[in-house]
């Protein structure tokens, strides 16, 4: 056996065979074939196990996803069927007397390359679904294994150099009892799908993929962030009393799911949830959660081949309101690039994503999209109590410019006899350093922040959010963060306004007294850490925690301010 630490990313264990799933080397010789028959029925056969085998993920899909992830693989199944990609294949095999493999090969790119080419949106997501495809009946005929999220069918433990987060949407959490990766930190978006999936988790292990065999039995401790490759008999009862021990913990805190969160010494304060799609609501609602904080709308935009009409987003936002009643829905408007890429926008790759060409930047670009989302939110406005923020605001400009595009488009459905709400709140996310130094200004025009800590730490501390190597760097207690967090409340109270935190960091044990004294009005965390957080709140006095705020303010390092509150609330 041997142990092997990473990042805790998703609290709970899991104990399962090893399940690898990497990209097969789909490499292939290029050869003279004598019985062309022969090779065209390999080719058949392969097309056809393909298509058997996209049928089941798209039915896999299909339940446990929704019916719009499942639609990428109609298009998927509409390629592999279409006789314009296949007859040419065939012909070339015939003509050329050529391998199946590299008449599929030629074939497809020529296509690829074509419709790339073509100044047509629809076109350009032609060429990623015949990519996609192609690799699947390729290892099909090279007769490698082509794994694949949506076909576990028995319990495992998912082993990947990275997970996308739509790799990571395709997860069955009925067999995915964990996963673990080389890279990425607690708040790279497939840890943060992972803790909504509350499927245990261990990212930045660096080396797992090559510690780990395909079916060695794995355990995942997302709780300290180890995993343990095939554990003696002793290690698997430590870890399966470890795992009840965390169930009934579960149970303790679940005392509170009805109760507001309130400390002790009477303060309020709000405690929300942020959600990836409407099915996440049920997570909020069974952990007690009194809203959404952020509604992370680009899932809905991801594992698909287009963008999605106005009709399904208002669906969608729609079902999330209605199914939270009366309580707070904060919903972030598209914020896609980063880690977060839309194969079928077919942007251009660029150097440094996460400085690029993201979330409000290009939505104030391609304002055809933009609006888009903004009329299926106001249509979905009178449904219940919405919120909507915008991204990465960097400058005044750029808010005025989003919130200028959403009073037209209130004025355009009014004009066509529309409803629309009349009090939706309209914020931003304080994700970038200048924002929050001149939160002031910002305050006097915005109706509330919402401060996302995940970006705003890899932006002031230049530590990617995604990159192990240098995660010693993201620091959230760092007196420069908490420096930044107090300027954005304090501008918020200045100007009668309320502050909350969607990052990672308001659902932090360590955190949560420091944010709780600095006077922070909404926390919005991951479902499963409203109840302990709530339990945590309960014991805390904010008015003593409000007493250490210049004290932690005008510290000198991360760790003199851990050790602090350690030392304070007994952590
Ligand atoms: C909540 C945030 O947004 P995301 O994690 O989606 O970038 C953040 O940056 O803190
Ligand atoms: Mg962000």
């Amino acid at each position: 056996m041997s142990t092997i630490t990473g990042i805790a990313a998703s609290s709970g264990v899991a104990i399962a065979k090893a399940y690898k799933l990497a990209t097969p080397d789909l490499s292939f010789e290029k050869k003279k074939v004598d019985d062309a028959e022969a090779e065209v029925k390999r080719l058949n056969e392969a097309l056809e196990v393909s298509k058997k085998e996209l049928e089941i993920i798209k039915e896999n899909a299909r339940k446990t996803l929704g019916d719009e992830h499942a639609e990428i693989f109609s298009a998927h199944l509409l390629v592999l069927g279409d006789p314009e990609l296949v007859n040419p294949i065939q012909d070339k095999i015939k003509t050329d007397l050529v391998n199946a493999e590299s008449a599929l090969d030629e074939t497809a790119n020529m296509f690829i390359d074509m419709f790339k080419a073509m100044d047509n949106e629809y076109m350009r997501e032609r060429a990623a679904d015949i990519q996609d495809v192609t690799k699947r009946v390729m290892a099909h005929l090279l007769n490698v294994s082509f794994p694949d999220p949506a076909l576990i069918d028995e319990e495992v433990v998912v082993i990947a150099e990275d997970l996308t987060p739509s790799d990571t949407a395709q997860l069955n959490k009925q067999f995915v009892k964990g996963f673990t990766t080389n890279i990425g930190g607690r708040t790279s978006h497939s840890a943060i799908m992972a803790r909504s999936l509350e499927i245990p988790a261990v990212v930045g292990t660096k080396t797992i993929t090559e510690d780990v065999k395909e079916n060695d039995i794995v355990i995942v401790d997302g709780i300290d962030g180890q995993v343990i490759v095939n554990p003696s008999n002793e290690e698997i009862t430590q870890y399966e009393q470890k795992q009840a021990d965390f169930e009934k913990q579960k149970e303790i805190w679940a005392q509170l799911k009805d109760e507001p969160t309130v400390s002790s010494d009477g303060s309020h304060v709000e405690l929300v949830a942020n959600i990836g799609t409407p099915d996440d609501v049920a997570g909020i609602i069974n952990n007690g959660g009194e809203g959404v904080g952020l509604y992370r709308t680009e899932f809905l935009y991801m594992g698909k081949s287009e963008l999605p009409t106005e009709d399904e987003q208002f669906e969608a936002y729609k079902s999330v309101l209605e199914q939270m009643g009366d309580k707070p829905v904060v919903v972030r408007t598209l914020d896609i690039g980063g880690d977060k890429e839309l194969s079928y926008l077919d942007l251009p790759k660029e150097m440094n994503p996460f400085l690029g060409f993201r979330a409000i930047r290009l939505c104030l670009e391609r304002d055809d999209i933009f609006r888009v989302q903004l009329r299926a939110l106001l249509r979905a406005s009178t449904y219940g109590n919405l919120k909507i923020m915008f991204p990465m605001i960097a400058t005044l400009d750029e808010f005025r410019e989003a919130k200028g595009l959403l009073l037209e488009e209130k004025e355009n459905l009014q004009n066509d006899g529309v409803t629309v709400s009349d009090d939706i709140e309209v914020g931003i996310m304080v994700e970038i350093p200048s924002t929050a130094v001149i939160a002031r200004q910002f305050a006097k025009e915005v109706d509330f922040f919402s401060i996302g800590t995940n970006d705003l730490i890899q932006y002031t501390m230049a530590a990617d959010r995604m990159n192990e190597r240098v995660s010693y760097l993201y620091q959230p207690y760092h007196p420069a963060i908490l420096n930044l967090v107090n300027n954005v409340i304090e501008a918020a109270h200045a100007e009668g306004k309320w502050a909350g935190m969607c990052g990672e960091m308001a659902g932090d044990s360590i955190a949560i007294p420091i944010l709780l004294g600095l006077g922070l009005d909404e926390f919005s965390m991951s479902a499963t850490s409203i109840l302990p957080a709530r339990t945590q709140i309960k014991d805390l006095s904010k008015e003593e925690l409000a007493t250490y705020k210049e004290q932690l303010l005008s510290m000198s390092t991360a760790s003199e301010v851990e050790a602090f509150v350690r030392e304070k609330t007994n952590q």
